[in-house]
């Protein structure tokens, strides 16, 4: 395992000044996570103004962390590239409305970016975030186990955090996962969730859950924020930071992220070991015969959005 000094030592490129790579910086410096920070933006005025803004959060002397302005090639040889780069959804637009400005956006940074160092991690946040992952895989030439999007890490967050609510515990007693695409197909796999190995209807206060209507707020938290505010920006930062400091610490953790699916064909949200090379091992659930379902009709809807933009491309 790496310790924490080897960590300090690292450089993340943040790819996007706008809200959430903004956001996102801000979360790596205030914990800190890497000795550098590099955010990465065509519209230079609005990215120095980001840096500027960012470095007066550093100079209290908690952070030992600096952020400054930097290149598509300089990230090509960041420890991890974390891509926020592209549009975000317009109210009453879903994230799959996104793909081809995006898909269009992340071709040419990654060619900015290119050669990458050997070890670089790519980790995608720009939406649809599992087709995005998988066309960084074809992109970059990064072996599999290096490219990742954050995928259903957050709605799990969500998830878990709305189940502690109600059960009275702290979300991280709760192992419960959101598997599948970061979207509509998305589905938590409630066979295996359980609080401190009790399954959940054998938990007090959460007897009389109602798992479809907690699925359902779980997968439309982002489209309410979005109506609401025009953007999310605290949640993913706060998620991201965790995978950061997961791959660079080589913490080893089992988190559901979105990763390449060889007999799948699509990248998608299932649980693997994170650490220093990304994809460490994959775990497979014992997911139940609906779960496994739902995960086949879940890559099944990828797979048709990666080809109609492989067609229309
Ligand atoms: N995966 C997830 O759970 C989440 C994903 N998102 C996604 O994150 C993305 C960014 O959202 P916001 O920051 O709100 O958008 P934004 O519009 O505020 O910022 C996007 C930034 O990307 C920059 N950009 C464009 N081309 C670039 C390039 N080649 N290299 C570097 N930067 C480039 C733009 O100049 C802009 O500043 C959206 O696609 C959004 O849907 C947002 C929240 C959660
Ligand atoms: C915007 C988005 O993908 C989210 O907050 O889940």
């Amino acid at each position: 395992m790496s310790s924490p000094s080897a960590a300090l030592q690292s450089r993340i490129a943040v790819l996007g000044a706008g809200e959430v790579g903004s956001t996102i910086a801000y979360t790596l410096l205030a914990n800190p996570i890497a000795s550098e920070v590099l955010l990465v933006d065509p519209k230079e005025q609005v990215r120095d103004a980001q840096v500027q803004d960012l470095s007066d959060s550093t100079y209290h002397g908690n952070t030992s962390s600096l952020i400054r302005a930097g290149t598509h090639k300089e990230a090509g040889q960041c420890d991890i590239v974390v891509v926020t780069a592209g549009a975000a959804q317009k109210q009453g637009e879903s994230r799959t409305d996104l793909v081809g400005r995006n898909q269009a956006i992340l071709q040419s940074a990654i060619g900015d970016m290119k050669p990458f160092k050997d070890t670089t991690i790519l980790l995608l946040i720009a939406n649809p975030v599992d087709i995005l992952t998988y066309f960084a895989l074809q992109y970059s030439g990064l072996p599999a186990h290096q490219v990742l999007g954050t995928g259903t890490f957050l709605d799990s967050a969500r998830l878990r955090g709305a189940l502690a609510l109600r059960a009275g515990v702290t979300a991280s007693s709760l192992n419960a996962y959101v598997l599948g695409e970061h979207g509509d197909s998305q589905f938590p796999a409630w066979s295996c969730a359980n609080i401190s190995g009790i399954p959940l209807p054998k938990f007090p206060g959460l007897e009389a859950l109602d798992q479809d209507s907690l699925a359902d707020e779980t997968k439309q938290k982002a489209g309410s924020i979005v109506e609401s505010k025009g953007a999310t920006a605290f949640g993913i930062a706060s998620v991201t930071a965790s995978i950061c400091k997961s791959i660079l610490f080589d913490e080893r953790i089992i988190r559901a992220v979105s990763h390449y699916q060889d007999d799948l064909k699509v990248c998608l949200s299932k649980p693997l070991v994170l650490g220093r090379k990304g994809v460490v091992q994959t775990v497979d659930l014992p997911l139940d015969k609906r779960e496994r379902e739902a995960l086949t009709e879940s890559a099944k809807s990828l797979r048709e959005i990666i080809e109609q933009a492989e067609k229309e491309n």
